[in-house]
This record gives structure tokens, C-alpha cells and sequence, in this order.
């Protein structure tokens, strides 16, 4: 273990709780053996944090060898956590694979593993003879500026620079707007960016005496610097787009072509919504976008897969711009056939919850007739398919017969790979047998597929496959790309429950949920204590795949349990609908049922329950600990949901407060007494009282989402009760409290709080 990494772990203590004079000087002992202890755990952490995650695979195109046979090269990008840095990075492997038109005879890494900077995005052009770069970087002034660049095979051909050009604010490269693509020709590039905002100062700014020299070179300035400056708009409040999109407001589609280096704005656009997603439709003729609706204001759209949203087709010259959704509801990854003949989109039809069950449309380019290929399930036969749950398909999802498209979605607990075929609507799974819990679709190129997979103990890793005929999908196999060994002495499965009866909704009576368990290995002499972990969401889900947090608690020797209780995505739409007006009682009552039958399994020691809950997990948790008082021996919750009443005013997106509680949001709406007094009757600060359990708050005071007076809310409640509690307030993060630095603070304090409170528990 390094030294700098003991610096970094070394996390101040609970001095508000073991300073009590109730403390006894043998728990100041403990303590002390705590300190190591927490080096020791820091060092697990780093251990596993050292397994990257992949965030892209490209196939490149296939060389012919001398003999016949065929190749292709695949790029990857993964991400990690640098722990002495305290940030993400991003790296790239590649590989080689060895084929014929549809069988592999090898596959494996080519080159070592480096590490990428300062790129922002890049795509290959459709040839795959060139690539596009939007690159940041940063100049010895400190100045950040932002490039876009054109590599050839063995050379950088352009590098224009967007900052200096002045017709755009900062390009988008999130996963909601953001987009970076060729057109069929390769000679434009398509992109969002910011709207450029005219300049602003204050009323009394003097301007700076030019020098001779200076005035001669101010002759050379852009056109965009002589504009006039606006002064009484210094400070006019600019909307953004909520949690996560603190800094995006108008995105614009800006096109660039690459021969002339001129960078157009699309015009046509209707103004009352914010173009992204964009594609070009058939033969560069216009392009295809979706637009999210911002009037009355802008709702947050991050982990809002609901947002009203319209897809839209706009010629180059912005003449004409016609709409090819319906309009009512929300849309998502428009992707073009390689036929050119068909485009395919997710639509949701629900714009209450904020994930569902999405439907696959299609639209016929030839006819512009729009159909439906796959309906949201409601309600899923056994060991049926349970809908579509995506939020994006991948940006290459067509077979090349232009008939079929492969998704990921979850299925239940696991994340599958399926097989759509549009002719006919027919589902089938590539993945449903598979021992792996979760599957995820890079890249398809002529029917070669890279894909990610992962397991709750087993790292992530990439494998390769042909995609059969259609109708013997089911004869596919898989070639790894790098081997990789499950972790030693931990072991998972998914655990199915029935509600009992007075817990059934009247409405939805049939519905099941699911956890799944982490177990450290055997040692039948000992029962690990339990962590249990409800989804934040609520209608979000965990899949079986590797997550650092609860790999590192099992290695710890925790049991974990993580909880898709009624209401999450995953389980067919009526098991989402089962949760609107039912929060803080179907969700709380599933997360305890599903922790109660588990200890009568006798695995793990019933006397060692703890509990980890963010944002409306924070909510579960904390109704679980004023409902079920002693059963959790600590809490631990990022950001929670703590009073419903107070959150409407405070956050991004007050319509989840209102559909989640039972009510329908009207934006026009004001806030009455009786809304208000429904709200803070289903809130845990309510039962606020009641609570004797430990509590360790994290906060990030960036939070558009759950803004950070809600935790304080429980803090002081607490507090003047004497409940022990602890807050940690991480003033550069926001809702997820994923920055590197904040996440592994958390994970420490998390370990070092159960500490404290099962050895409490044993001096009792
Ligand atoms: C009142 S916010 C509810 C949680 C939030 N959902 C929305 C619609 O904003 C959300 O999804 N937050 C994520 C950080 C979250 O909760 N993630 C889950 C993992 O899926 C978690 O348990 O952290």
C-alpha cells in the first residue's frame, strides 16, 4: 500500500459520537484499533478500484489477408479511478480479431493499455479511414479552449479551434444532447454546442486606454468581439438543465465542414424546444433530431428518461422541419438502418415516472409511416421478457440485413442482450442462459458484435461474437478478449419474493421483486453482518454487475443485499405504477421483508443489520430505521429525501415529488395546504422522532436534485435528539457524490461508521 494512499484514506472520525462522555475508555481502544484497520480497508478499496469499466468498443473496417482470411481491429476506452490524482481517467486497449464472414478463429489484445487526455469525444468516419477529436486543453495562461481535429491513418490533418472561433459556446459531450457525427459523404461533421450568448458587463466598467500597438492589433479582432456588450443582462438568471447540466441551456445543432473549416448553425429549428441526439438522415440530405420540450421552464433531465420530447427531421437549409414522433410523449436514440430504409426509436408513453417500460417504434423513411415493433409489457409472463428498460441503444445497434437490431436492457435483476427482428416484433434473448448477470452492446459492424459483460464478483470485460441468422440467434458463442477470473470467495445470486398477502396492492396483486446477495465465502463458523442497500431511483434498478462499493464491503466480510423492491424498472410497467402514491410504504415494507426472510435463512448474523440508502433510497432507509427501531444498527445515506413538503420548492424536478406521491403535476399549479400537508405525511422527517439508530449523512452541496438542506433537515433533528449522527459535506460535488476524492471519503466513512457501530453493538 502506498503512503500517499494513507494519506488520502485516513478519514476524520465520528468526534461528535465517540466523544460523548458515555463512551468508555475501552471503546477509545477500539478505536485506536480502528485507525488500522482503516488502513487495511483502504487498501481493499484500492485493490479493486484498480479494475476499469468500458464506456466504448469500435470495430474497425475488416482487411483481407494474402491467404483469404479476414481482420479487424477493435478500440476500446474504459474508465478508472486514479486514486493518487483523485480523479477519472480515461484509457484505451485494443485488439485484434481473426475472421471469416461470420465465425472467429482468434481474438486478443494487440499493444498495451494508455492513457487517453484531454479527449472530450471521438468517432470514426463511416469508411473508418479518418476520425474526428473534440479535444480540451488547457494553454500555460490556464485558459481551457476546445479543439476540433481531423486524424488521418498516420497524421492530425485539421485542428480548428472552437474556442477562438467564437460561433458556439462550449460543445455538448454528455450522454442527453451530446452527439459527434459524420455524415454518410464524411465531408461535415454534425455536433451540439451551446448558443453563443451575446457579451456582458457591468454598468460602470471602465474600458482599458489602448497603447498604439494594442489599437493596431484590435483592428485584427473578429467580427463577434465589435458587437455591442449587454449590460443590464449581467446577471439575468439563464435556465440550465438541472442536476448534472448545471452549465447547458440553449444547445444549438452546429455542422462543420471540414473542407472549408465554416461551421454553420442549423436554422428551422421550432423554438420552444432544445435539439439533440442528432443524426443525419438519408444521403446528407437534412438531419434527423430530438427535440426536448422547455416551456414552461426546463425540468431536469438527468436520470429522466420522461421528459416530453419530439423527434424531428430539419432540412440543411432550415426550410422545412416536420415532426416524425407523435408529439405526446418522450423519445429517444434515433438510429438509422443501413439500409437507409427504416429508422428506429425507444418511446415512452408515460411521462409520470421518470424511467419505464419503453416501446421500440419504427418509422419507414420510404412511406414516413410510423409503427410500433415492440409494446411496453405490463405485466411479464414468468421467466418472460419483461419490456424494454434502456435509456440509450448503442449508437450501431442494425444487423446488416437491416431487418433486426440487438438492445440491452434489464430483464429483471440481470441485464440481457436481445434480438429484436422489426418484420415481425419477435423477441429473442442472446444472453438468458448465460452465467454472467450483465451484458451490454459496444458495437455491431457487419453482424460482429463487441460486447461488456460483468458479474456482481466478476470485473468487467469485452467479448466478441457473430450475430446468427435470424431465427438460430440462439446458436451465438462468444470469444473473450481478455481473460478474466471472477474474485476468489465471493459468491451471488438473485433472490425472488413473494409479497405476503396484506402487503399485495389492491390493483396489482401478482407482483413479485427481487434482491440480490453478495456473500463473502464460506466460513460456516461464521454469519457475515448484513449491508442493505435499496435503490436510489425510485423506478431505477440494480443488475447484477460489478459495482466497487459492494465488492469492497464483501470483500470487507459484509454480506450486501441489494434491493429492487416494487416500483423499480425492470419488472414490467404495472410494477412501476404499483409505486405512485406508495411511497414510504410498499417500497419501505419490500426492502424489510426482503432483509427479515433472508435472516430466517440463517446465513448471516441477524444481530449485524446494517443500512446504506442515497437520494430516495436515503428515504427507504430512513423510514426503515424510525419504523423498525433497533433492527438496523447504523445508517448511512448520501443525499437523502428527507422531507417531500420542502423538496418540491428546491428541486430540479418537482413533478417526481408529485407523481411519486400520488398527485398529477401541473406546472401552473401553486403549492396548496393540503398537497403540502400530504407530502410531509409521507415524509420520514415526520418519524424523525422515533429514531435511535446511528445516521451518517453525506452530502454534496452541488445537488440540484435533493438540495443539501434535506439532510440537514434529518442532522438537526437528530442532533438535538442526542441520536448519534455525522454529516459530511462535499462542497464540489452534486447528487451521484461520484467525483474520485468524494467517493472514496464516503466508502471510508461508511466502513469506519459500521465499524464503530457493531463494536458498539458488542460492548452492549
Ligand atoms: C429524488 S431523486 C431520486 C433518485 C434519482 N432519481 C431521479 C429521477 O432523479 C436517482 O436516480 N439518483 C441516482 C443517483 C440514484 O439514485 N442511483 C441509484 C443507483 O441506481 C442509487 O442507489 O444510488
Amino acid at each position: 500500500m502506498s503512503k500517499c494512499w494513507c494519506r488520502l484514506s485516513t478519514a476524520p472520525l465520528p468526534l461528535d459520537w465517540w466523544e460523548r462522555p458515555t463512551v468508555s475508555p475501552a471503546f477509545h481502544r477500539r478505536v485506536k484499533k480502528m485507525i488500522t484497520d482503516s488502513e487495511e480497508i483502504a487498501g481493499i478499496y484500492q485493490e479493486i478500484s484498480k479494475f476499469p469499466t468500458p464506456l466504448k468498443g469500435c470495430i474497425g473496417p475488416q482487411a483481407t489477408l494474402k491467404h483469404g482470411g479476414k481482420y479487424c481491429n477493435i478500440y476500446s476506452e474504459w474508465s478508472q479511478r486514479d486514486l493518487e490524482r483523485a480523479e477519472w481517467m480515461k484509457l484505451c486497449r485494443e485488439y485484434v480479431v481473426f475472421c471469416d464472414e461470420n465465425s472467429i478463429a482468434y481474438a486478443g489484445p494487440s499493444g498495451r493499455c494508455t492513457e487517453l487526455r484531454g479527449e472530450l469525444m471521438n468517432r470514426d468516419s463511416p469508411s473508418g479511414t479518418r476520425k474526428a477529436v473534440l479535444r480540451r486543453h488547457t494553454n500555460n495562461k490556464g485558459e481551457e479552449k476546445q479543439y476540433l481535429e481531423i486524424w488521418s491513418k498516420t497524421s492530425k490533418d485539421k485542428c480548428i479551434n472552437l474556442t477562438v472561433l467564437d460561433k458556439h459556446g462550449k460543445v455538448y459531450e454528455d450522454d442527453q444532447f451530446g452527439c459527434l457525427v459524420w455524415s454518410h459523404s464524411e465531408t461535415h461533421i454534425l455536433y451540439v454546442a451551446e448558443k453563443k450568448r451575446p457579451k456582458v458587463q457591468s454598468f460602470f466598467k471602465t474600458k482599458p486606454e489602448l497603447s498604439i500597438e494594442e489599437k493596431d492589433d484590435s483592428t485584427n479582432d473578429t467580427e463577434n468581439d465589435q458587437k455591442p456588450v449587454k449590460q443590464a443582462d449581467q446577471f439575468l438568471y439563464l435556465e440550465d438543465w438541472g442536476e448534472g447540466l448545471v452549465n447547458q441551456s440553449t444547445p444549438v445543432l452546429c455542422v462543420l465542414d471540414i473542407e472549408t473549416g465554416n461551421i454553420s448553425e442549423l436554422q428551422g429549428i421550432p423554438e420552444h424546444v432544445s435539439p439533440g441526439q442528432a443524426i443525419w438522415a438519408p444521403t446528407d440530405n437534412g438531419i434527423i433530431f430530438v427535440g426536448w420540450w422547455h416551456i414552461p421552464w426546463r425540468l431536469g433531465l438527468k436520470y429522466c428518461t420522461n421528459r416530453k420530447s419530439v423527434l424531428y427531421y430539419v432540412d440543411l437549409k432550415g426550410n422545412e422541419c416536420s415532426q416524425i414522433s407523435s408529439g405526446v410523449h418522450t423519445v429517444r436514440s434515433p438510429r438509422l438502418s443501413l439500409d437507409q430504409h427504416y429508422l428506429i426509436y425507444l418511446e415512452g408513453s408515460d411521462v409520470g415516472t421518470h424511467h419505464q417500460c419503453h416501446s421500440l417504434s419504427l418509422y419507414n423513411l420510404d412511406k414516413k409511416v410510423t409503427s410500433t415493433v415492440v409494446k411496453v409489457v405490463d405485466y411479464p409472463t414468468v421467466d418472460g421478457f419483461t419490456g424494454i428498460y434502456c435509456s440509450d441503444l448503442a449508437l450501431n445497434c442494425w444487423a446488416r440485413d437491416s431487418q433486426r437490431v440487438v438492445i440491452d436492457t434489464a430483464q429483471r435483476s440481470r441485464k440481457d442482450l436481445i434480438v429484436i427482428n422489426i418484420a415481425t416484433g419477435i423477441v429473442t434473448s442472446l444472453t438468458t442462459d448465460s452465467e454472467v448477470g450483465s451484458w451490454m452492446l459496444l458495437d455491431i459492424q457487419q453482424d460482429l458484435m463487441v460486447v461488456s459483460c460483468s458479474s456482481p464478483n466478476c470485473p468487467p470485460t469485452l467479448k466478441v461474437g457473430f450475430l446468427p441468422a435470424a431465427g438460430q440467434e440462439e446458436r451465438i458463442t462468444w470469444v473473450t478478449l481478455d481473460e478474466t477470473e471472477p474474485l476468489s470467495r465471493i459468491e451471488w445470486k438473485i433472490l425472488t419474493f413473494t409479497p405476503p398477502p396484506e402487503q399485495t396492492h389492491p390493483n396489482f396483486p401478482d407482483l413479485q421483486f427481487e434482491s440480490i446477495l453478495l456473500i463473502p465465502g464460506k466460513n460456516k463458523n461464521i454469519k457475515p453482518p448484513l449491508i442493505v442497500i435499496p435503490h436510489g431511483g425510485p423506478n431505477s434498478i440494480f443488475v447484477a454487475s460489478w459495482m466497487l462499493l459492494h465488492i469492497v464491503f464483501c470483500k470487507l466480510g459484509y454480506a450486501v443485499l441489494l434491493v429492487n423492491y416494487r416500483g423499480s424498472s425492470g419488472f414490467g410497467q404495472d410494477s412501476i405504477r404499483s409505486l405512485t402514491g406508495n411511497i414510504g410504504i410498499q417500497d419501505v415494507k419490500d426492502v424489510q421483508y426482503a432483509a427479515e426472510n433472508l435472516l430466517k435463512e440463517g446465513v448471516v448474523d441477524s444481530q449485524k443489520v446494517l443500512l446504506i440508502g442515497g437520494s430516495h433510497g436515503g428515504f427507504i432507509g430512513c423510514h426503515l430505521i424510525s419504523q423498525y427501531p433497533g433492527f438496523y444498527k447504523a445508517f448511512a445515506t448520501r443525499n437523502p429525501v428527507i422531507n417531500l413538503a420542502s423538496k418540491l420548492g428546491t428541486t430540479d424536478i418537482p413533478d417526481h415529488t408529485m407523481v411519486q406521491a400520488g398527485f398529477d403535476f401541473v406546472p401552473d399549479q401553486l403549492p396548496t395546504p393540503s398537497v403540502l400537508t400530504a407530502l410531509l405525511s409521507k415524509s420520514p422527517i415526520t418519524n424523525a422522532a422515533r429514531v435511535t439508530t446511528p445516521v451518517l449523512i453525506l452530502l454534496g452541496e452541488k445537488d440540484k436534485r435533493v438540495n443539501p438542506s434535506q439532510g440537514l433537515e434529518l442532522y438537526r433533528a437528530l442532533k438535538v435528539r442526542d441520536v448519534p449522527v455525522r454529516l459530511l459535506w462535499y462542497p464540489d460535488d452534486s447528487h451521484s457524490l461520484s467525483k474520485v476524492g468524494t467517493e472514496v471519503d464516503v466508502f471510508m466513512n461508511i466502513a469506519l461508521w459500521f465499524n464503530f457501530a457493531l463494536d458498539i453493538t458488542k460492548a452492549a
